[in-house]
């Protein structure tokens, strides 16, 4: 038996599990302490379960058994105290570990990877269309800053490292240097279209610069030079 108890009074969960065999058996439910020793030979559910749970509290496990009316009128006998449920250890929440979120969804996936591909491409694609539209504007503008005059890249000889020029009618192979000239818009000189922008005028038909009288580029006097 347990020996001699002060009923009522508050023990210590550490108290309670001093008392934990099958000669000496205290437990816990819901808050009271249970000296269970006389019951145990007689307890319908066994010593066993008495003994697992002594020391801690056995409320869940009593309550999961579903005891009777009866069963609960028992315990009166065997209290001996409350407990002191600061000493009791808070049930540890189990949660789960956090798993990679798995996306069902592979829509966005697929998007992203034709944004991947697609983006650059615009990004190249715009690069070239703005550097073609700002050299032929640059070109053309400058033309029109200037007024009567036109500006005549003239391509040197010789060189093939120069593709071609904004202005689009330099061809591959003409040279690599560009010498701009500028040309009077006499009409005498050049003709009724003198004021229109027309610098293939001074290529010949093999794309090369057909030789004109220095006189006829009469705002600087200028006269193309390689
Ligand atoms: C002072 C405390 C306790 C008393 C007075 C008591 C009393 C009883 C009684 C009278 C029964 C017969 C069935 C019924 O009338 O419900 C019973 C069955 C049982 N008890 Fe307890 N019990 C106590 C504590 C516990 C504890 C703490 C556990 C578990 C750890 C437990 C587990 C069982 C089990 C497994 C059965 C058998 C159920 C079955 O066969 O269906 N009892 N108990």
């Amino acid at each position: 038996m347990g020996g001699e108890v002060d009923k009522g009074k508050i023990y210590a969960l550490s108290d309670v599990s001093k008392h934990s065999s099958r000669e000496d058996c205290w437990l816990v439910i819901n808050g009271k302490v249970y000296d269970v020793t006389r019951f145990m030979e007689d307890h319908p559910g066994g010593d066993e379960v008495l003994l697992a749970v002594t020391g801690k509290d056995a409320s869940n496990d009593f309550e999961d058994v579903g005891h009777s009316s009866t069963a609960k009128a028992m315990m009166e006998e065997y209290y001996v105290g409350e407990i002191d449920a600061s000493t009791i250890p808070a049930k540890v929440k189990y949660t789960p570990p956090k798993q990679p979120h798995y996306n069902q969804d592979k829509t966005t996936d697929f998007v992203i990877k034709i944004l991947q591909f697609l983006v650059p491409l615009a990004i190249l694609g715009l690069a070239v269309v703005l550097n073609e539209g700002v050299f032929r504007e640059v070109a053309v503008s400058s033309c029109r800053v200037v007024g009567d005059l036109e500006f005549l890249p003239f391509i040197a000889h010789g060189s093939p490292l120069l593709g071609r020029h904004p202005a689009g009618w330099v061809q591959r192979g003409q040279g690599d240097l560009i010498v701009y000239i500028a040309m009077g818009r006499m009409e005498s000189f050049w003709g009724d279209d003198a004021q229109v922008f027309r610098p293939e005028r001074l290529i010949d038909e093999e794309g090369m610069y057909c030789h004109e009288s220095p006189f006829k580029f009469t705002a600087f006097q200028h006269q193309p030079s390689s």
